[in-house]
């Protein structure tokens, strides 16, 4: 991929990006964040503190986020006019049905307009007992673009009382390289992520994954689902080759096999003389895993 030049939107003027990543724009995809260098597996490259938090619960409707959403950004153009500036300068992709505009403190344009931002950029975060505690849209890591197949994985720990969110590479990046995340769990299948990428983001998804799940039939859509490659057995993988699931070593290395988990695995940061770490950690249940031991039995695999 080619090194791309920086671009010098007002957002990246009026927040300098750290320099492990730095914001660009991509034809039919917008602002996005390139590597600068050459990056190692579980570096982090950004630590992000909320523009906007605002709490929510298992039991909180649509309306009620939209209601504490529009409290939230109502507190911030009192107390940080800039800082609401730079909330209305995201991506604002489709706007979701307005349940609470009659009791929105702004008017309905700028309503929509917050709706919409919050939609494309909030993160859920979520209590040590994996429930949504609260949603957070932050001034960096809202220009990660989505890809099916994310090359870096958000971490972050409100259990310890921060709302602050960390990204890590998953394996080495090269540089000029885009920097993605998955918008949701890896997990999901075809019909499901366009869907979602459709209604939420506005955007048709082509990245490589997806070019090759287009043309699965719906019983191998359902078999990803189901646990993807978990599922198949080893001689049945050899046999097929990777033809039909190019991807199987993501879902091997990456993909977190504890029930009901749908986490993905980042290495631990290198230590301080740049070494790579040998263990994974699952960016949603925690669990530590030991590179080369992904059947999780604490014994290395044979190749
Ligand atoms: C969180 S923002 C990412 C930053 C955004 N590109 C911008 O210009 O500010 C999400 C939006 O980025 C765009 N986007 C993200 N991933 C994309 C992809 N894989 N292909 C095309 N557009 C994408 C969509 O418009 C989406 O609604």
């Amino acid at each position: 991929m080619l090194v791309l030049p920086p671009v010098s939107t007002p957002m990246a003027a009026a927040s300098s990006p750290p320099p492990l990543v730095q914001v660009a724009d991509l034809a039919g995809r917008g602002r996005s964040l390139i590597a600068t260098r050459h990056i190692k597996p579980g570096e982090i490259l950004l630590s992000d503190s909320p523009l906007l938090l605002y709490p929510s619960s298992p039991a909180a409707s649509d309306a009620d986020d939209h209601a504490a959403l529009l409290r939230a950004a109502h507190s911030l153009s009192l107390s940080s006019p800039s800082s609401f500036h730079q909330l209305l300068s995201l991506h604002a992709g489709p706007t979701p049905p307005v349940s609470s505009s009659s009791s929105s403190p702004f008017p309905p344009s700028l309503t929509a307009t917050l709706l919409a931002a919050d939609r494309s950029n909030a993160f859920a975060l979520a209590d040590a007992r994996r429930r949504v505690s609260a949603y957070a849209i932050y001034p960096l890591a809202s220009f990660f673009n989505h890809d099916c197949l994310p090359n870096a994985c958000r971490f972050d720990y409100p259990d310890r009382g921060s709302a602050d969110l960390t990204v890590r590479a998953l394996h080495d990046i090269p540089p000029g390289r885009e920097v993605c995340l998955s918008y949701f769990p890896v997990n999901w299948g075809y019909k499901e992520r366009q869907a979602r990428l459709l209604e939420d983001y506005g955007f048709r998804c082509e990245c490589d994954r997806c070019r090759v799940e287009a043309n699965w039939k719906d019983d191998e859509e359902n078999m990803e689902e189901d646990g993807g490659d978990e599922g198949m057995a080893e001689e049945e993988e050899e046999e097929e080759g990777d033809g039909d699931f190019p991807h199987a070593y993501f879902f091997v290395k990456f993909v977190c096999d504890v029930e009901n988990c749908g986490g993905t695995l980042a290495p631990l940061p290198p230590s301080d003389d740049g070494t790579v770490s040998d263990v994974l950690e699952c960016n949603v249940c925690g669990k530590l895993r030991k590179e080369g031991d992904e059947d999780g039995d604490g014994e290395m695999d044979d190749d």
